[in-house]
């Protein structure tokens, strides 16, 4: 077995010329074939430890079983360049993307097509389907699959003669979620990660067009390199480290994982309060507390998210403090949370999405607010439904 050193050496390991290999005539996928057989009869690989894999590093309840492949699949395509971003060089990252102009906040960085979607969580060996798909792709998809960074490789191997771990590799490290699935995406893959007020774009999955969509979550200016999240980052500087150590094989030196140890304690203190406040706030949908305590949660959260600098999930938290206004038949706050919620969900996830738009009926039509909160409001300690005055002053 590798030591902890061996492995931690191998994560940095730079990838072999794979790509080539697959243009090469003496790469075939019988080798490739060859490989998993001799991966599957060894136990010595720490990932066939497992029986059921989930092949993102967060945990997931979804089974192979409930993943459906609804879109037939379209050929993937180099996205064009276009003045917005470029993919560079980015020294101590491997490569990034970083803006090719100013672009505002709300702007539709880039669009993706997957390569391919695999479940969530496999049960056995992820290597074959991840190989069964590879085979599907054509050569050129092969070698935008094979060009991707990689960490996590067993230090025992040679990744030069074992493509199918590498390809295992890869996907581990460059797939993200799309609900029940998991899917590659090249150019989108090329974002790296930063924590809490580092990270300005935001990707969303939009299966209905079968594309990856990133919007702008800030103004960023032309040359700064465009950063996404890895994983939930309202957690202390320690945990999110020792998680993108572990599944991402690398120190984190964002802007807020760099900040001085007073700043980051406060820093910390900030998004440690931030959760607790979710986790308060979701006792409104456990008919724990009332709509007024919701929202003076949300406000709370708004408010530390300000000093933060940490504007992601403001779409949501305006909407859910809407939706309660509604339920509570404040017309007046049901508006203004709408509105809020049409700013942050345009400038996380688009204009053009479902929520936006059963948000601008809202907001057009304030008397639906009823209709739209469902919850009856008396069951939430609300006022007279007949006046639609609240009294909540939820609106603030
Ligand atoms: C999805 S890829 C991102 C693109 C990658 N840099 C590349 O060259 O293709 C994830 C990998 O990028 C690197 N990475 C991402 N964010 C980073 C960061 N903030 N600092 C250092 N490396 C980072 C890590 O090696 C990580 O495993």
């Amino acid at each position: 077995m590798p030591s902890q050193a061996e492995r931690k050496r191998a994560r940095t390991r730079t990838k072999p010329n794979v790509a080539r290999k697959v243009k090469s005539s003496s790469f075939s996928w019988e080798a490739v074939a060859f490989a998993i057989l001799i991966a599957a009869a060894s136990s010595t690989y720490y990932y066939f430890n497992y029986s059921k894999i989930s092949l993102l590093p967060v945990s997931s309840e979804s089974t192979e079983q409930d993943f459906k492949e609804d879109v037939p699949r379209t050929p993937w395509e180099p996205t064009p360049d276009n003045s917005i971003f470029n993919v560079v060089d980015i020294p101590g990252k491997g490569k990034g993307v970083i803006a090719g102009r100013d672009i505002k906040q709300g702007e539709l960085v880039l669009r993706d097509r997957p390569l391919f979607i695999l479940p969530r969580a496999i049960n056995g060996s992820p290597i074959e389907p991840i190989i069964e798909k590879l085979t599907q792709l054509t050569p050129e998809e092969q070698e935008a699959f094979f060009e991707l960074s990689f960490v996590n490789f067993p230090t025992h191997l040679n990744p030069e003669e074992h493509p199918a771990e590498v390809a295992l590799a890869i996907f581990q490290t460059n797939a993200v979620s799309t609900g029940d699935g998991v899917g590659i995406f090249p150019t989108m893959a090329r974002l790296n990660h930063g924590c809490s007020s580092a990270f300005n774009v935001v990707y969303m999955w939009r299966p209905e067009e079968n594309q990856i969509v990133v919007h702008a979550l800030k103004d960023v200016k032309q040359g700064e390199e465009l950063i996404t999240t890895y994983t939930n980052t309202r957690r202390p500087r320690d945990q999110r480290r020792a998680f993108l150590q572990d599944h991402y094989g690398f120190h984190c030196t964002c802007a807020v994982c760099s900040l001085p140890d007073d700043l980051s304690k406060a820093s910390d203190e900030r998004l440690s309060k931030i959760s607790y406040l979710y986790e308060k706030f979701a006792g409104w949908g456990r008919q724990e507390i009332d709509g007024t305590q919701a929202i003076e949660y949300i406000r709370e959260i708004w408010r530390i998210e300000n000093e933060e600098g940490y504007t992601s999930e403001r779409g949501s938290l305006s909407a859910d403090a809407a939706w309660i206004a509604a339920a509570h038949s404040d017309a007046n706050a049901t508006q203004a949370w709408a509105e809020k919620a049409i700013h942050w969900f345009t400038a996380e996830i688009g204009a053009d999405t479902p929520q936006v738009v059963t948000l601008e009926v809202i907001v057009d039509h304030p008397q639906r607010h009823r209709a739209w909160g469902t919850r009856d409001a008396m069951d939430v300690g609300g006022p007279d439904q007949a006046s639609g005055e609240s009294g909540f002053n939820l609106s603030k």
